[in-house]
């Protein structure tokens, strides 16, 4: 390929010290519904409000209006978009970001080659566990009474797969606490493993 990498002077650990933390992403995971967005938004709002923090949101149903508007629900559309929001996130990564990333991101090898685009401790995976009964209860949009009644075709939960995660770093169990618990739960852990340690 003729294309050559370029080191530029402004690096990512200057960027940190600018910002006065570390750079990670908080990938949240979990079926439609399941509180990806809810806890990410309110967790971002913590984040700025509570320490200042220098954060991006990126969320799957804006992205899919720009970035990704191209890509459909099959798996290999799916593929590709979690590999471009794998990309980008990483991009807010090296620009000094906290960046909450909320994707279905159904499968676990396309998770995994997102973590792998990241240095050790900078992908943080967050398991929305939230049962389908629960996010099909509260259907906030309508598309599982849509994909039950066939309108929407590969609907995760529904009529395409939805791999668990096996060791996530964060499990939330979304479906018997509240949004603000979650939030909680995750600042903690960001406490607990100094990505915070100099706000
Ligand atoms: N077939 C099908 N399956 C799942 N989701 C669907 C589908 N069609 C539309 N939507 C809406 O798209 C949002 C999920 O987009 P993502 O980019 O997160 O999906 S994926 O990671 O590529 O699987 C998802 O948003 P969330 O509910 O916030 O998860 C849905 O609103
Ligand atoms: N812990 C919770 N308890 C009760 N309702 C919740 C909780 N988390 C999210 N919700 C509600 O569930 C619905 C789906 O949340 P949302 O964040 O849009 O999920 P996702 O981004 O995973 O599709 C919204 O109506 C939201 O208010």
């Amino acid at each position: 390929m003729d294309i050559v990498w370029h080191d530029h002077k402004i690096t990512k650990e200057v960027r940190q010290e600018q910002h006065g933390h570390k750079s990670c992403v908080i990938w949240f995971t979990g079926l439609s519904g399941s509180g990806k967005s809810s806890v990410a938004s309110e967790l971002e709002r913590a984040l700025v409000q509570q320490f200042n923090a220098k954060t991006y949101l990126l969320d799957g149903d804006n992205v899919r209006h720009g970035l990704c508007k191209d890509l459909g629900f099959t798996a290999d559309d799916r593929v590709e978009n979690i590999r471009r929001v794998g990309e980008i996130s990483k991009l807010f990564v090296d620009a000094g970001l906290i960046t909450l990333s909320a994707f279905i991101s159904p499968f676990r090898t396309e998770r995994r080659l997102a973590r792998e685009l990241l240095e050790d401790g900078e992908f943080i995976e967050v398991f929305v566990d939230t049962p389908l009964s629960e996010c099909e209860k509260r259907d906030p949009k309508g598309l599982y009474q849509k994909a039950r009644e066939g309108k929407i075709k590969n609907f995760t939960g529904i009529d395409s797969k939805y791999e668990t995660p096996e060791n996530p770093e964060i499990h939330l169990e979304n479906g018997k606490q509240t949004i603000q618990e979650s939030v909680e739960q995750i600042i903690t852990y960001l406490k607990k493993h100094n990505y915070l340690a100099s706000l």
